[in-house]
């Protein structure tokens, strides 16, 4: 059954254009950018209600303002449809709706997020009322659905059946599956991840691959397993293998891999034609730090600054994704019919909007919201853990035999790691003050996976994180008192990121939604994150997204090893290196 409201919205800009409803809004004297024909065209637009009843000259359309209709002048100044962001990853310390409060000012009027936590930690009953309620918010709220946890969890604690990824991919603000981060699966042939990937297939939803590295071969054979876009080439080559094959290619600009700019100086010079139509652009779930800088304004800044003609960097973040998600006929352009999503800009060079207007109404003016955003009730939230206990010191401490040799983590970069076995003692003072303990501890005080760590800081004492990967508490330090001082804090608090350094607290962080996200308005969070991240370098931390880090230690679609419940993983083949112990 089709929502009446969508049958009243549809009405309210038929009455518009026939005259016989005065427009709610006209936007009087500015120049349109057509992201169909890229063209900047002088044109007023008039909505009816949410959607977008006219764009042309007032004469053409006979349209007739009324006392209620509000007239917006906005000579000089261009018109672009709002933002879509293809691949939001909505719980980087900050939630959904903080992230919208956030971007929308900035421009982002839809976003597809990764529902990986959502659905890991979220009763289907109230996962499925956030998505409805969110799906109509001044931003649309899309959804990915994961099909696999990205982590090893339990099997008793893994919700990633056939049963249950379909009703999420059923679900209509669902306009995927993926991110394929467990691959593998999916080329072995396994039924049940094959019968997913049919499902979205099915449903008319798009398959999104996570296939960093990959050969054309690999990427030929995920695309013959279903595979339809992919967001990790980090070299040019890698952008064309992609779209040969018919993927829809989406460049990065995160705060981990800002590849973009590179990517389209390649792409300029490369001498091949570039098919712009199909490519999109994404920030990639950016950690808090790099959203000073805005975010798919500001990714849309560095692509212009690349070299990128604006007729082709707007519609990466607005056409070109309505087009591949099947949405075109509700988002990504300035149209009749169209969604009311405009950004107001004061030049095609300067893509942060003086403006924005969603679903026909002002929603930010010269980067404040002026509306109220549907909130979240996040006690509705699974806590990170239910269980009161407290670590001891000796939980926390790798217990290795004389003459053995141990296992070490490598920091290679942020997120990618190598094993090493090395000797037990170590003289140089230097090399010992930078291995770390390092412990992954179950919330439930179950079981304990250690193992040392090497390339994170030097002389860090204690300090513990309920923001990683498989949701469990990440700990590491040299000292294991300062060690359990951390964890307990974070214990005690719900969820959260604890730093304990001669004794005292360092740096805390809350993170009470379920030990990931914070409640509190990204700039503060940003503030935050800043002083994490400059505590860190002042301990020498080599890496520029520390954050990332935390997340990805416990996350096994890394190479080369990954810390998890049953023990320190190796990736290539799944085996436990050193297995976890039980806590008593
Ligand atoms: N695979 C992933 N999972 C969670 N956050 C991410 N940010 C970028 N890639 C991510």
């Amino acid at each position: 059954m089709i929502p009446s409201t969508l049958i009243e919205e549809r009405i309210a800009v038929i009455e518009t254009v026939m005259g016989r409803r005065p427009p709610t809004v006209w936007l009087k004297g500015g120049q349109v950018f057509n992201v169909y024909t890229g063209r900047l065209e002088k044109q007023d637009v008039w909505f009816g209600g949410d959607r977008i009843a006219y764009v042309g000259s007032r004469e053409d359309g006979k349209l007739i303002p009324g006392d209620s209709t509000e007239v917006v002048d906005v000579s000089g100044a261009v018109l672009i449809p709002g933002y879509i962001e293809p691949h939001s990853h909505p719980f980087q310390f900050y939630n959904p709706v903080s992230l919208t409060e956030k971007v929308l000012p900035l421009g982002t009027t839809a976003m597809i997020h990764d529902n990986l936590y959502f659905f890991r930690s979220l009763d289907e009953r109230v996962r499925k009322e956030w998505m409805d309620r969110l799906l109509h918010s001044p931003v649309h709220h899309y959804w990915w659905a994961r099909l696999d946890p990205q982590a090893h969890l339990h099997p008793d604690g893994n919700p990633f059946s056939l049963e249950k990824v379909s009703t999420a991919l059923e679900h209509p603000a669902t306009l995927q599956a993926g991110e394929l981060t467990d691959w593998m699966a999916l080329l072995d042939g396994d039924p049940e991840r094959v019968a997913m990937v049919e499902t979205a297939h099915r449903l008319g939803k798009r398959v999104e691959g996570h296939s960093p590295g990959a050969s054309y071969r690999t990427l030929s054979r995920l695309a013959a397993a279903g595979v339809t876009g992919d967001h990790e080439s980090i070299t040019v080559e890698e952008v064309h293998n992609r779209l040969r094959l018919g993927y829809m290619t989406t460049l990065r600009f995160s705060s981990l891999r800002p590849d973009l700019p590179d990517l389209i100086r390649g792409l300029l010079k490369g001498g091949e034609s570039v098919p712009w139509h199909r490519l999109m652009m994404t920030t990639d779930g950016p950690t808090p730090p790099a959203l000073s800088q805005g975010y798919v304004d500001a990714m849309i800044r560095v692509a212009l600054e690349a070299g990128c003609p604006p007729e082709y960097a707007y519609p990466m973040v607005t056409l070109n994704p309505a087009v591949y998600y099947g949405l075109d006929s509700h988002i990504g352009g300035i149209a009749p019919g169209r969604s009311a999503d405009i950004n107001i800009l004061q030049s095609l060079e300067e893509p942060t909007p003086l403006e924005v207007f969603s679903r026909g109404r002002r929603v930010a003016r010269d980067g404040r919201l002026t509306v109220e955003l549907p909130q979240l009730d996040w006690n509705r939230f699974p806590a990170f853990t239910s269980v009161d206990w407290r670590l001891k010191p000796e939980d926390l401490e790798l217990s290795v035999k004389k003459g053995e040799p141990v296992p070490v983590i490598q920091l290679v970069n942020p997120v990618i790691t190598h094993l090493k076995w090395e000797e037990e003692e170590i003289e140089d003072p230097t090399l010992r003050d930078e291995r770390l303990f390092v412990t992954l501890v179950d919330p439930a005080g179950r079981w304990a996976t250690r193992a040392f760590l090497r390339g994170f800081g030097r002389g860090v004492e204690g300090l513990a994180s309920s923001y990683n990967g498989s949701g469990d508490l990440l700990v590491l330090g040299q000292a294991p008192e300062a060690m359990a001082h951390a964890a307990n804090r974070v214990l005690e608090a719900g969820g959260g990121i604890a730093w304990i350094q001669g004794g005292k607290e360092h740096f805390f962080l809350p993170l009470p939604i379920g030990g990931k996200m914070s409640d509190l308005p990204v700039d503060e969070l940003v503030d935050r994150s800043e002083e994490l991240v400059r505590k860190l370098k002042e301990v020498g931390h080599p890496f520029h997204d520390p954050i990332y880090t935390f997340m990805f230690l416990s996350s096994t679609h890394l190479p080369q090893v990954r810390l998890t419940c049953d023990g320190l993983m190796r990736i290539k083949d799944r085996e436990i290196v050193v297995p976890s112990v039980p806590l008593t």
